[in-house]
């Protein structure tokens, strides 16, 4: 028998990120397993934390260990084998584990101590006290009175107890016959209650005239509806029905009606049905004819949505080649992971949907991975339509309750699909057989913040624990694993390659065109259109066919300019310049959330010439409003989709023909398929190419894969125009010609020159401060100890020679970004390749500095292989 569990515990911080020893109270004993989610003291406080082991004895001093004070859930929320996982990120990641387990878990489910009051117990010997002081009950009046309704005792400590009680002023007294009356009182709800009194409640704890206690609370609470039920049946049924007065016929309509449904009904859609009211249901309840009863729901998202069933089409010769592979490795039931590359339209979601009937007729379980934008109405019909009620939804959209519901189905086991952005990863499937990966290549996979982890290693790790199968999908693989599947040279990840070349619909891929724009401007073209494109457009709105343009948002910025001085509009915590949102007219930070109205004369030279650089999408909306009058443009970017479900919106007008041209960012690039969109158009397809990002290349081929293959998806044939001011570039050359292994080709050249992944790994350490003397001083230590400690291990060497194993360390220099919130950063960069343990020498150094420091201020924020270089 287990007596000792071992809890992290929600503190996010390097000190406690260690499992704690707590004792299992024998009522709990049995309840508590590896994953459970328990409230326990920890200082002064009640903290939530999860159970990561169990073991017969701890080696701690008995009396000093501390009983777990709540279970929280019956089913615990994460199943050995996850928590396993959390043990892997942080070491990966060099997160804490806490931060591991929280992303796992839905945030309904981030409990937070709620603070309770209550008055203390009655003193024993209290009655007997009371009355040999001979108090008469009336005596002193209301003051005594109102002492005994809270339990206090008249000798001693207590007496001097009852002469405070009795000095009290009357809210206090209130507040003291409130709290006793109800028992255990939520701080927050007397708080309400009271809400001029936080003082006195205050000096009410402190004098011990209440105590206080803490629970876990969990952000949600699940669902019920009220049920209603014939309670007879038969003979009784009969009988019952034969006994109602002619003024209770509502209520023998009500049971009639009951009986005639035969099983439990919602309580409102009875009303409703019979235009009775609340209380006949009652009455009838309270002679025993029916029963009342509050059933869990789960709140479904896509409750009043009809899915259209869809069968398995009959594959290709490619798309069968490639799922027998697949397949193969499902049925041994090993883990393998494979690199669907297929380009756009090949079939790749079919070949998925195949796949994951097997794994569901194994009695397995499978989750599909899709870009967050690319979880859209169309992608849900897709499966829904073939699994139906087998799928959950785990959507970022979703509000809180929808999400945990979506969540708990996984748990229980009542779906065998999980469908969702980066974190369904984590979906909590005991029996896992599959891992889809859609668009492996986007760079949303990788979460930005703590815990840094990208979902395809995740996806990778968890496969083998499951000995389940993973498909990473894509028409244009990351580099990192194309090139793993091409050199099979590391053994953690050598996914094997699989390909499709041809659309199953016989569609050829689109012509593109390239309009050099610095042709464009020659000729005397100062619009954002190109001739071609312009006439393109006519075309299309001529033909009544459709037209998508987009818009590249890395490396358009929109910002406030003086035109006279110059001066543009910073936030004032943060070294960028503000964004201009046309709705609110405001000024706002993307970073800090920092806002203020936009100026109408310049602040800094008086000036009216101040000008407001829209987004990208509003200002070339503008424009086709001006060359084609009355054409009608469906706009979708960060401004027209904040709303809930407004994304699904444009979308579906766009397909109900309701817009000529869609236009937008990256959200118009994915997984769009429209039997009427003949025509592609990157406006600026080269804008994102000057970023100082490693992967600029990569990323700008990729969109324009994909945005072209948008276009002629069905009958009508597509054509594409790619803007650029640097036509000649590589990756607009490969992506026209729709050529990923020349772009690949050469990409990794630059890459292997440059000493950049997938040849070597990366760690970015970024430290920051409020003070910028200061933090250069911490980031020239950091480094200098970092390099002494690299070449302690023996490890320190330049990547240049090509040695199978090498550290190298870049920096400190200034972010790209140097101040955020207040907060100046620099950064260094380490390049390793090889067996190195580099994020654990970076994790130690930096721990030792923080250690050393007792400098709380300054931070050090530690990203493994980063996506994101600013
Ligand atoms: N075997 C098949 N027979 C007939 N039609 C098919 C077959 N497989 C797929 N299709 C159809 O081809 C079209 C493109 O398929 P799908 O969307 O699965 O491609 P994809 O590779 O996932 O595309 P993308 O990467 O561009 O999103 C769809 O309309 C789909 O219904
Ligand atoms: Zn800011
Ligand atoms: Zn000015």
């Amino acid at each position: 028998m287990y007596t000792i569990a071992k809890v992290i515990v929600d503190v996010p911080s390097r000190d406690t990120d260690r499992p704690f020893d707590y004792r299992i109270p024998p009522d709990m004993a049995g309840w508590i397993e590896i994953g459970s989610r328990v409230g326990v003291p920890f200082g002064r406080r009640t903290l939530q934390g999860f159970v990561v082991g169990l073991e017969k004895q701890s080696d701690m001093d008995p009396a000093r260990i501390k009983p777990i004070q709540e279970l929280l859930d019956h089913l615990p929320p994460l199943s050995p084998d996850l928590v396993e996982l959390a043990g892997w990120m942080s070491r990966k990641y060099a997160c804490t584990t806490i931060a591991a387990l929280q992303v796992m878990i839905p945030s309904a489910l981030k409990g937070k101590a709620e603070r309770y009051v209550s008055v203390p117990d009655l003193q024993p010997g209290y009655a007997e006290a009371a009355a040999g002081a001979g108090v008469p009950a009336s005596g002193t009046g209301n003051a005594e009175n109102l002492f005994r309704s809270v339990g206090g005792s008249m000798e001693g400590e207590q007496g001097a107890l009852f002469a405070l009680t009795a000095a009290l002023p009357p809210e206090a007294r209130s507040i003291l016959a409130f709290v006793r009356n109800a028992g255990l009182v939520p701080l927050s709800q007397l708080g309400k209650r009271y809400p001029e009194e936080g003082e006195t409640v205050k000096a009410l704890l402190s004098q011990g005239l209440l105590t206080e206690t803490q629970q876990i609370k969990d952000q949600m609470r699940r669902k019920t509806v009220k049920t209603v039920a014939a309670a007879v049946s038969g003979e009784a049924a009969e009988a019952a029905l034969a006994s109602f007065t002619a003024q209770a016929r509502r209520q023998k309509e009500v049971l009639e009606f009951l009986l005639e449904v035969g099983i439990p009904i919602s309580q409102q859609e009875l009303l409703s049905t019979l235009g009775v009211t609340a209380g006949t249901v009652k009455k009838l309840a309270e002679k025993g004819y029916a029963v009342i009863e509050d059933v869990e729901v789960y709140r479904d998202p896509y409750a009043d949505r009809r899915f259209k069933a869809t069968v398995p089409l009959e594959l290709t010769d490619e798309q069968s080649d490639v799922f027998d592979k697949i397949n193969g490795a499902l049925q041994a039931r090993v883990h393998d992971t494979f690199l669907l590359h297929g380009v756009t339209g090949s079939g790749k979601t079919e070949v998925y949907l195949q796949t994951i009937e097997r794994c569901i007729a194994q009695d397995r379980q499978a989750i599909v991975l899709v870009p967050e934008i690319s979880l859209t109405p169309q992608m849900v019909e897709r499966f829904k339509g073939r699994f139906g009620n087998k799928v959950a939804i785990l959507h970022s959209r979703l509000s809180g309750g929808e999400r945990y519901d979506e969540w708990r189905k996984i748990r229980e086991g009542k779906v065998q699909v999980a469908i969702g952005a980066r974190s369904a990863v984590f979906a909590p499937f005991e029996r896992l057989g599959l891992i889809v990966m859609d668009e492996e290549h986007e760079t949303s996979y990788k979460q930005e913040e703590t815990p840094k982890y990208h979902a395809r290693d995740v996806a990778v790790r968890r496969a083998r624990q499951h000995g389940a199968v993973v498909i990473l999908g894509s028409a244009t693989p990351s580099l990192e694993s194309y090139h793993a599947a091409r050199s099979q040279s590391d053994d953690e990840f050598a996914p094997m390659l699989l390909e499709m070349r041809n659309r199953p619909s016989g569609s050829s891929l689109p012509k593109v065109h390239i309009v050099d724009m610095r042709e464009e401007l020659k000729e005397g073209n100062r619009s954002m259109f190109s001739r071609p494109l312009h006439q393109a457009i006519a075309d299309r709105l001529e033909r009544k066919e459709q037209s998508v343009l987009f818009l590249n948002r890395r490396g358009f910025s929109t910002f406030v300019m003086c035109r006279s001085c110059g001066y543009v509009a910073n936030c004032p915590d943060c070294d960028i310049s503000l964004t201009y949102h046309e709705k609110s007219n405001n000024l706002r930070c993307h970073y800090c959330g920092h806002a203020e109205p936009a100026p109408s004369i310049c602040p800094e030279c008086g000036s009216e010439h101040i000008r407001y650089f829209g987004t990208g999408t509003q200002r070339v909306e503008g424009e086709l409003a001006k060359l084609f009058p009355g054409i009608r443009v469906i706009r979708m970017d960060v401004d027209t989709t904040t709303e809930k479900g407004s994304h699904e919106r444009l979308l579906q007008a766009f397909r109900e023909q309701k817009g000529d041209v869609l236009l937008g960012t990256q959200m118009v690039a994915k997984g769009l398929d429209f039997p009427n969109v003949t025509l592609v158009g990157a406006i600026a397809a080269d804008s994102a190419l000057n970023l100082p990002d490693f992967r600029a290349a990569e990323k700008t081929f990729q969109l324009l894969t994909q945005v072209a293959g948008r276009a002629g998806r069905h009958q009508l044939p597509g054509e594409v125009f790619i803007q650029s001011y640097m036509p000649e570039h590589y990756s607009i050359i490969h992506a026209s010609r729709h050529d990923y292994l020349s772009f690949v080709r050469e990409e990794l050249q630059h890459r292997r020159g440059l000493g950049y992944p997938p040849y070597c790994r990366l760690i970015l350490i970024t430290l920051s401060h409020e003070h910028m003397p200061v933090l250069v001083r911490m980031a020239e230590n950091f480094a200098a100890e970092l390099r002494g400690n690299a070449v302690k291990k023996g490890v320190f060497g330049s990547l240049d020679r090509l040695s199978a194993e090498a550290l190298d360390i870049l920096g400190p220099i200034a972010s790209p970004m140097p101040r955020l919130k207040k907060r100046y950063r620099f950064q260094c960069m380490v390049k390793y390749r090889g067996d190195i343990d580099a994020v654990e020498l970076v994790r130690r150094t930096a721990a030792g500095m923080l250690d050393g420091l007792k400098d709380s201020l300054l931070q050090i924020s530690i990203d493994v292989d980063p996506q994101m270089l600013m």
